[in-house]
């Protein structure tokens, strides 16, 4: 059974005997008794007028069709649930009597009282309870050895997401942003921070290739700091809709997404690349982990994170020798051709011989060609049986099967496009600019760029509420209905870090490389 990781409890509407919760999506009789919205993973609750997709449906002109939806990202296993509720109204909703910023995320905490109001008061409010309330680990920042306070910025013990160099943890800083806040004592905007322990004396290059970079599609960072015990901090946009990888895997494995939703997904990615190809930055660890959503949903923003290992070429320094990224995204010049005895003992920091002509920015046209292939299929193109033997073998021979059912019903295009991106040979292999050309592209480009500007780039972070407003109408009618907007699947929960080999799929062992296993942590 789905874990409940929140839930919303009715409160108050104006028309009490209207308000009803349907047995569905896991909603039980006991939830329709006590008048409670449970909130599980991989699915999103919408509030609104529209009775066919909304759980609660609030029949008031005031209210938008779709009025606010809350959802909720689990990163892993051993994280805290963090529920974000977002406002797409058209006359705003409420958080604790402040009016959320439209388009905007807001993280919700324990006891926070959604509502949505007119002239003649509420329509409709629930209070969001958080359901895993733990006390919090007031020891993480001890144990991690970081102050609380670090010039303006209060860190908080709540875990965004871990990874191998880094902790991810909710932030806050009053100075910023928040200076129309009233309530002085409390953190309202969030913000992220990566806090990195570095070795002594060691250079601070994610840092301060970050700082460089501005795009709507690269993670905004606000200020880095390094404290006296070598811990970088580097303060950034919360992004609120987990990864793409929590996004893909639904159930225990990664399942495809539309072709439709997957080519806007790479459009933004393209975008992204282009400009940190133009000002000589490559990635280099282009991953399903470091794309992160605005909102689990189509349509959705994408970020580009974690430029942990992304390099700074210049015009004396055009090619990199370093054997870096992740096995299952890597590109086959990458490392392949490094001493492999090296390579294993000393991971991150071998370098291909000095015959060897490097690579370029063409590695991460490679990891993009990995992902749009997960993407449209499900499949991890190189996985083999998911050792880090196997990845290379199967990348370095660069063979792909089209023939497979996943394939069917994918257009021609975008076939051909994924075959541009995974060239073996790099001179055959894509630039970002021929990419962003390619038709599969190119033919939707008017569209894409419309619903760019005018979708994608209204939505903002996470944000705090703002001023009030007021509506105006008549009585609310709450009705809670099931989801039939199908976008969010209900499905089993799966712990990201942990999805097995195999799994029995209409009793018959699916082949291993038909799954995702996570392996991405086996960084190089
Ligand atoms: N600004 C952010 N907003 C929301 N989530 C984030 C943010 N930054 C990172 N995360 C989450 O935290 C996870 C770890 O962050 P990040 O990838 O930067 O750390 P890392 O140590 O460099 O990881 P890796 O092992 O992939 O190199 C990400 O996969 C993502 O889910």
């Amino acid at each position: 059974m789905t874990k409940i990781l929140g839930c919303l409890e009715l409160l108050e509407t104006q028309s009490l005997e209207l308000s009803r919760l349907n047995d569905v999506d896991g909603i039980t009789e006991d939830d329709i008794l006590s008048r409670i919205i449970p909130i599980k993973s991989h699915r999103i609750i919408k509030l609104g007028r529209n009775n066919k997709e909304a759980h609660l449906v609030i029949d008031h002109p005031v209210v938008s069709a779709i009025h606010c939806i809350i959802w909720c990202v689990l990163f892993d296993e051993e994280s805290f649930p963090m529920c974000y509720i977002k406002d797409v109204s058209l006359n705003g909703t409420k958080i604790n009597g402040e009016v959320l910023l439209k388009d905007a995320s807001y993280l919700l905490k324990d006891k926070d009282i959604i509502s949505i109001e007119c002239d003649s008061g509420i329509i409709c409010s629930l209070k969001f309870v958080d359901t895993i309330a733990r006390k919090p680990n007031t020891d993480l920042l001890k144990q991690l050895n970081v102050e609380r306070y670090v010039d303006g910025w209060e860190i908080s013990t709540r875990v965004v997401g871990n990874g191998t160099f880094g902790h991810v943890l909710v932030c806050g800083n009053k100075n910023i942003d928040n200076k129309s806040q009233k309530n002085d004592d409390t953190l309202q905007k969030n913000y992220a921070v990566k806090i990195i322990k570095l070795k002594p004396n060691k250079l601070n290059k994610e840092a301060k290739i970050l700082l460089q970079l501005n795009h709507p599609n690269i993670i905004k960072v606000y200020y880095t700091h390094m404290d006296l015990n070598n811990n970088l901090f580097i303060f950034q946009d919360l992004i609120s809709g987990g990864d793409l990888f929590s996004y893909l895997a639904k159930t225990d494995c990664l399942t495809a997404i539309p072709e439709t939703e997957s080519l806007l997904i790479v459009y933004q990615i393209l975008l992204a690349l282009r400009y940190l190809h133009k000002r000589g930055v490559v990635h280099r660890d282009l991953k399903l982990d470091n794309i992160l959503l605005a909102s689990p949903e189509p349509c959705t923003k994408i970020t580009l994170a974690d430029f942990g290992i992304a390099k700074h070429l210049t015009s004396t320094k055009t090619r990199m020798h370093t054997v870096v990224g992740t096995p299952e995204y890597c590109a086959p010049e990458v490392g392949f051709k490094a001493n492999r005895e090296m390579y294993q003992t000393f991971s991150r920091a071998a370098t291909l011989s000095d015959r060897d002509i490097g690579y370029s920015n063409k590695c991460d046209l490679w990891s993009l060609g990995v992902i749009t292939h997960i993407m449209l299929t499900g499949i991890s193109p190189f996985y083999g049986d998911g050792t880090e033997k196997s990845i290379i073998e199967s990348a370095m021979r660069g063979n792909i099967n089209y023939n497979i059912r996943h394939w069917e019903k994918i257009s021609s295009t975008a076939k051909e496009f994924v075959k541009n991106l995974l060239q073996v040979d790099v001179r055959e292999r894509f630039d970002s600019n021929q990419a962003i050309n390619h038709p599969w592209i190119k033919v939707h480009r008017n569209q894409l760029d419309q619903i760019y500007q005018k979708k994608i780039l209204q939505q903002g972070t996470t944000s705090t509420p703002i001023t009030s407003l007021s509506n105006s109408g008549n009585l609310a009618k709450a009705i809670l209905v099931q989801d039939t907007g199908n976008l969010i699947e209900k499905s089993k929960m799966n712990w990201k870090r942990k999805l097995p080999k195999t799994i029995v799929v209409s009793n018959k062992k699916m082949k291993l490389n038909t799954l995702h296993k996570y392996t991405s942590k086996q960084k190089i």
